[in-house]
């Protein structure tokens, strides 16, 4: 209790308090280990207008890396600090800012952490929290992703009147398939129709966790204004007031609530019990407190609560959530919230180890390092056949070299200080200066420098130790996704030894852009700022895809929705300045051949860059039956099969199968007498893929890419390569070939469209249930394949079929002063129920409006591309018409 006094009574103290501005460029060798154990990197998830950004600028404030609180209805916040961000009120770009919790005083001398936190709370000690703000709209799922990732720990922010929200448990589920502990904060219950009681079962049902209420909310006299929160851990009231900053707390002892609020001191106790039943449920060391405390549930002290809480959110799958309350917008609850993530989020050192690819094989990082120091084996990577569970990259010796191993998860272009990369440093200690290798695009550059971001300002330190994430400004070539590794001492133009070179942290699968929109620069003169203006958005954010055709000049942007694209084209506009014609944003279709073709040889014989070029390909096309494409790319194009063939998956379910006779993969020790000396299979298999892959960005029939096609090639060494052969020779040919064979195909019968068609699922309340299905259903076209969430195919990981089915019945929640809807019984809140339908993308574009409409405003939904289908020829034509319509 007293330590409940003393962490309240410091942070009024404090609130004000100047945050060091240096604090790392002096932390090096041992101390890196104790900077991990008080490192929080932390997320902060929910739905789109939930308050993330509202309750970051308190957290900037209070920690004091703010002098006044950013708003974001006057667009004076500061992580939402893109101009498009600003002017539409919403996170678009996550933003990665670096502060303490609780704030340091820079006049203290450093202090050691204490020894052990098991009889002080984590949050007596200031930690250095890493905060990712993450954006809530679905076009951007694939930035929250990203950004889930590389973080320890997450604070999901509900809006106290809507409840849980379909965007919510969507990044939910997502987070859980990382392993991400997660507490949630219900915000916004000072407005009007706040329901924190009916918003804790929704909580049980629809995340699937039993909620521990670890703050009630309080209301002044029981039904007034919302005041503060009943704290169920150290069984005290917090009220803010006296200040309109929020930084002044004043707490109550129970006893003092008695004399008071008596019934508000009761709902505390109640709520005690409840936690601790709940708790005992799942931990057994809370069973031992309890007994010996003669199962007294009040008088266990606050600490052990908090230890016993910190235990089950770190458990996997987390079936125990932890519920806080609060009105981050009246300035309320955001303080024991910070504490809650310092006390109960993980350090680094406490997170799985990542898993990483080498080659062609899976392991984990820490198996990997562990094996190059426990290996005298002269093993390579190839060769190890052990379980891929197990990780397959016991002794690689290579991995010695490894001075640090770090991902780019976000690239920014920031106005002030040009191209910024947010790393994460998963092993190791990056330096300032380093020589950065990097796996995905095999080119190497320095860090000229390395920054820490503190709100709006970038401190400069010597290293980043593993577990930290700071910014590498200055890279020219590192994009969000990219894994960076350094090997102290290997030159810029050498190399990482053996398997190091192919050693990448798992990349995130981009799912296939649904959307896209023609650029086309005034002149000739802006074409290059264009492009390269869409180069560093492309290098910021990889689920936008970029084609160029060659021969008519015309640029194509594709994206995840529309208002991807729409931010896309403010940005290049607005921000890059670019003088460019955007066309209207369309919905990508895509078309597939109907027919075969014989095979097609064809020489290229030109001179390139005043050059003579030649090289010889012959190509044959197949139509694949499947009538629906993955939904998502392949991870990676990795040759397989025998030594004289090699078979890529390209996207949209295509093949390129190459037969190379005479050119062993395995083995180039006979490849001399049929390759010119400058030339190398691996160098002119990659230029054959890249040559398909462009001549299926654009199909004969309406420029669509091409879905659903194989292509045979045949390279017969004697003759189609020459010594005027060059990789770039080789991929134009391959192009050329491809394109008049698909030509050809749709000559012989015309290549029909595919449309893509989405996994929506819709939450509505029951009195709108009819209308909205039977909208779906006939003006739509869509199929609904259930209603509830009982039977839906949403998507199941094995995480999620492990996680309990919680009825609502056995959840304590406090009684809701407010609320207007009946009990949960069904398994959703209220009376609220979940569409699941497979629907057409055309159909769908614009439908939140008509949602809304029929839903008197509350329906709200959320959509995956679900796979794309060959269109009839009815609804082709009509589609086809109505595109010429809008020509
Ligand atoms: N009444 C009330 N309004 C709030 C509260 N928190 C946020 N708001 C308002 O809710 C709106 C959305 O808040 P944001 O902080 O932008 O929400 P967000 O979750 O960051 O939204 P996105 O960035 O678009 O995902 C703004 O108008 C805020 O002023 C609160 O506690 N009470």
């Amino acid at each position: 209790m007293w330590l409940g006094w003393a962490c309240c009574a410091r942070r009024v103290i404090r609130h004000n308090v100047k945050a060091p501005r240096r604090l790392l460029s002096t932390q090096v060798g041992p101390q890196f280990d104790q900077l991990s154990k008080t490192t929080r990197n932390i997320g902060i998830i929910a739905h789109i207008d939930a308050g993330k950004t509202t309750t970051t600028e308190r957290m900037l404030y209070y920690s004091g890396y703010t002098r006044r609180i950013g708003d974001v209805d006057e667009g004076s916040t500061v992580t939402d600090f893109l101009p498009a961000e600003r002017a539409r009120g919403i996170t678009i770009q996550s933003a990665a800012i670096t502060f303490d919790w609780p704030p340091k005083n820079p006049q203290d001398p450093p202090a050691a952490p204490p020894t052990s936190f098991e009889t002080v709370p984590y949050s007596s000690f200031s930690h250095n929290v890493n905060l990712i703000d993450t954006p809530g709209h679905a076009d951007f799922t694939f930035e929250v992703l990203r950004s889930l990732r590389v973080l320890d720990g997450a604070v999901c922010i509900l809006d106290g009147v809507a409840g849980v929200e379909a965007q919510t448990e969507k990044v939910w589920t997502q987070a859980g398939t990382f392993h991400i502990p997660r507490i949630i904060f219900v915000n916004k219950l000072d407005r009007v129709g706040a329901a924190f009681s009916r918003t804790v079962k929704e909580i049980g049902v629809r995340l699937h966790g039993w909620p521990a209420v670890c703050q009630i909310p309080w209301w002044k006299g029981g039904n007034g204004d919302f005041i503060g929160v009943g704290d169920v851990v150290n069984l005290r009231g917090m009220m803010w007031h006296g200040s309109i900053d929020g930084s002044q707390i004043q707490p109550y002892t129970l006893e003092q609530l008695h004399a008071t609020d008596k019934d508000f001191a009761n709902e505390i106790k109640k709520a005690r019990v409840a936690l601790v039943e709940l708790l005992s449920e799942h931990d057994d060391i809370m069973v031992e407190h309890f007994l010996e405390h003669d199962e007294d549930h009040l008088s266990i002290p606050g600490i052990q609560i908090m230890q016993s809480l910190r235990r089950v959110v770190l458990q996997a799958p987390q079936t125990i959530i932890p519920v806080f309350a609060g009105a981050s917008f009246k300035n309320i609850g955001v303080q024991p919230l910070l504490d809650s993530v310092v006390d109960l989020l993980p350090s680094p050192l406490e997170r799985p180890d990542p898993e990483i690819s080498v080659g062609n094989e899976t392991s984990t990082l820490a198996h990997l390092l562990s094996s190059a120091a426990g290996s005298a084996t002269k093993a390579t990577i190839a060769g190890k056949k052990k379980n891929q569970k197990e990780g397959s990259a016991a002794g690689f010796p290579e991995a010695r070299n490894l001075s640090a191993c770090t991902l780019a998860f976000k690239v920014v272009n920031d106005p002030k200080r040009g191209i910024l990369v947010y790393v994460r440093i998963y092993s190791g200690t990056l330096d300032k200066g380093a020589i950065l290798y990097n796996t995905n695009l095999h080119v190497a550059e320095r860090a000229p420098r390395l920054l820490k971001m503190y709100a709006n300002d970038a401190v400069e330190v010597d290293s980043l130790s593993s577990g930290q994430i700071g910014v590498i400004p200055g890279l020219k070539h590192a994009r969000t996704g990219d894994t960076l590794i350094w090997c102290k001492g290997l030159p810029m133009k050498a190399q990482p030894p053996g398997g190091l070179k192919s050693l990448q942290l798992r990349p995130i699968n981009v799912p296939p852009p649904v959307f896209f929109t023609s650029i086309e620069p005034h002149s000739l003169s802006e074409q290059k700022h264009v492009h390269e203006s869409l180069a560093i958005l492309l290098r910021e954010d990889p689920s936008l895809q970029l084609s160029i055709d060659e021969e008519s000049g015309q640029t194509h942007l594709a994206g995840m929705g529309d208002l991807h694209l729409e931010i896309a084209r403010d940005r290049l506009l607005n921000d890059f300045k670019a003088k460019a014609r955007i066309g209207k944003i369309e919905i990508s279709y895509r078309e597939t051949i109907t027919s075969s073709t014989s095979p097609n040889t064809y020489l290229l014989d030109k001179s390139i860059a005043s050059k003579p070029a030649k090289a010889g390909i012959t190509v044959s096309l197949t139509p694949s039956d499947d009538m629906v494409v993955p939904i998502s790319a392949p991870e990676a194009t990795q040759p397989k099969d025998g030594a004289f063939e090699t078979t890529y998956s390209l996207p949209d379910n295509c093949t390129l199968h190459i037969i190379h006779p005479n050119l062993s993969r395995h083995d180039s020790s006979g490849h001399n007498n049929h390759l010119p000396s400058h030339l190398s299979l691996p160098g002119i298999l990659s230029s054959i893929h890249s040559g398909a892959s462009a001549a299926l960005a654009r199909g004969p029939y309406n420029g669509y890419p091409v879905s659903n096609t194989r292509i045979e090639v045949n390279l017969d060494a004697a003759v189609h390569l020459f010594n005027e052969t060059t990789p770039t020779a080789m991929s134009m040919a391959t192009r050329t070939a491809v394109q008049n064979s698909l030509r050809v195909a749709n000559d012989a019968s015309p290549a029909i469209l595919m449309e893509p068609v989405m996994l929506a699922t819709i939450f509505v309340n029951e009195a709108s249930l009819g209308a909205v299905v039977q909208d779906l259903s006939s003006a739509r076209g869509g199929q609904v394949l259930s209603l509830d969430a009982s039977d839906a195919p949403v998507p199941t990981t094995s995480m999620s079929s492990k996680l309990p089915t919680i009825d609502p019945g056995f959840v304590y929640v406090p009684p809701d002063p407010f609320s207007s809807g009946g009990e949960v019984g069904s398994g959703l809140g209220d009376s609220q129920r979940q569409i699941v339908a497979r629907v057409p993308l055309k159909e769908m574009v614009g439908y939140l409006n008509q949602l809304r409409a029929l839903t008197g405003g509350r329906g709200t939904f959320v959509m995956t591309v679900d796979g794309f289908e060959k269109m009839a020829a009815q609804r082709q034509k009509e589609v086809m018409d109505a595109m010429r319509e809008f020509a």
